[in-house]
């Protein structure tokens, strides 16, 4: 499956049925990080089968700890981790690798990770994780590409993030847990995935005060245990399939989404004319009338409008019917996606972040993917173009969705893999 070459999707069926949401992999992969601090078993219910999560999985074992799939559950032993050094060419394929180091470090005492990889979306600097680590007493050495560091013992401090960042704090969490003392953090994501990382790792035995807020109080403990663990489902995925709903006027059924945490998602679906029930984790869409514009729709922190999905809305917005303007504040890059809707039609004028989407059609042709959620955006547009679209370089959504073809095709899409 691995190495997709291309999708073929048939444009203007609209989408009906029931799918189930899978596993998150931004969820996941922190998660996976953090059964390198306790020195025995980690179980994940629900691990997402994704590129990413595989590479991460071949990290750990090439650490030396030992890992086996039961459908999507995922065993970690990490008893045997004795080496500290990230394989070069898994850690490159992905942006969570960096926070290994906060791992290897609350562990070891010493680590070294690649320049991590991820999507091509902006420059994404990795200071704000630095300067954390240094500040628990971490010494870092940056050398041809590589982030060396180690420490005598890290110590629990005070330290405030200019901004959030999601990383980062997942960074000085995972560092701060079997630190000395008492870390204070201010300034914290409050996405989500940083909060089932603290759940986890308290179910593991840590002292998390604070979870969920912009402020965490970690203190230290000798060391974690045992633990079990339900990996959250994707807000991502099921914002990407409620688009799909959208732009092809649907009715579908999204099984297990994570509705708490698509506040802003469902909003901004609502303003676009979708109507929508929940009922215990089952989210019925009705996108008969998803035919509207947004005024502004702006990325923001969580729990604001996720950029993940900004590329995704693009697409629907590019058929609804009035214009609308989109604004991306977390990345500088992430409107590579921009030039191949317009290869489909799509009528988006760019000035700096800002996106403007007139009223238009889309019709099929080839595009290429050069990005994780922007392949993903490329295929909804597929779906609502006239004729056929054929989306290249597919491998990129590999990195985050399990199957898209099998899950768009639940719901009633023609999508073919190539
Ligand atoms: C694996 C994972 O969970 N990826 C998610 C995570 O990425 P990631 O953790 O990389 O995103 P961050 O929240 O760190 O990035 C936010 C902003 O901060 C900047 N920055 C970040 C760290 C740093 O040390 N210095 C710095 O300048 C970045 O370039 C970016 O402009 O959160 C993003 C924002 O919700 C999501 O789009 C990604 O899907
Ligand atoms: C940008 C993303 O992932 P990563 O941070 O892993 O590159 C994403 O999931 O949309």
């Amino acid at each position: 499956m691995y190495g997709l070459k291309g999708i073929r999707v048939v444009g203007g069926i609209p989408l009906n049925g029931e799918v189930r949401i899978q596993g998150s992999k931004n969820a996941a992969l922190p998660l996976m990080a953090a059964a390198l601090l306790n020195k025995g078993t980690t179980i994940l219910y629900g691990c997402p089968k994704i590129a990413d999560v595989f590479a991460m999985e071949e990290i750990l074992r090439l650490l030396g700890a030992k890992t086996a799939w039961q459908k999507h559950t995922l065993e970690i032993n990490t008893e045997f981790v004795t080496k500290t050094q990230v394989d070069e060419e898994q850690g490159r394929k992905m942006r969570s690798s960096i926070i290994l180091l906060g791992s290897l470090l609350g562990r070891f005492g010493e680590g070294a990770v690649p320049q991590p990889g991820g999507c091509i979306i902006g420059k994404r600097p990795i200071d704000l994780h630095l300067e954390a680590l240094k500040k628990m007493g971490a010494e870092i050495l940056e050398n041809q590409g590589q982030i060396f560091a180690k420490t005598t013992g890290l110590k629990g401090c005070r330290l405030k993030f200019p901004f959030v960042s999601v990383g980062a704090t997942q960074n000085a969490v995972l560092a701060a847990v079997l630190a000395k003392g008492t870390t204070v953090l201010e300034g914290c994501s409050r996405e989500p995935e940083v909060y089932a990382l603290c759940d986890f790792l308290k179910k593991a035995g840590a002292k998390i005060e604070g979870a969920g807020t912009s402020r965490l109080l970690i203190t230290g403990v000798e060391k974690l245990h045992d633990v079990e663990f339900h990996v959250p489902k994707d807000r991502i995925a099921a914002g990407t399939y409620l688009c799909a709903s959208a732009i092809t006027r649907g009715a579908c059924t999204l099984l297990d989404a994570p509705v708490e945490e698509m506040g802003a998602v469902l909003e901004a679906y609502k303003k676009m004319g979708g109507q929508y029930t929940c009922n215990s984790g089952k989210l019925t869409l009705c996108s008969f009338y998803a035919d509207r514009p947004l005024e502004h729709l702006q990325t923001q922190v969580y729990p604001g409008f996720p950029t993940d999905l900004q590329s995704v809305f693009m697409a629907v917005l590019s058929v609804a019917k009035g214009e609308s303007k989109i604004t991306e504040n977390i990345f500088e890059d992430r409107f590579k996606t921009v030039s191949q809707l317009q290869a489909m039609g799509a009528r988006i004028e760019l000035e700096g972040n800002t996106a403007r989407i007139l009223p238009g059609y889309l019709k099929g042709t080839d595009v290429t993917a050069s990005e994780l959620r922007g392949g993903a955006a490329l295929l909804v547009a597929g779906l609502a173009a006239q004729g056929e679209t054929y989306v290249k370089n597919c491998s990129y959504i590999e990195r985050g969705y399990e199957d898209i073809c099998r899950d768009l095709s639940m719901l009633g899409a023609q999508i073919f893999k190539d």
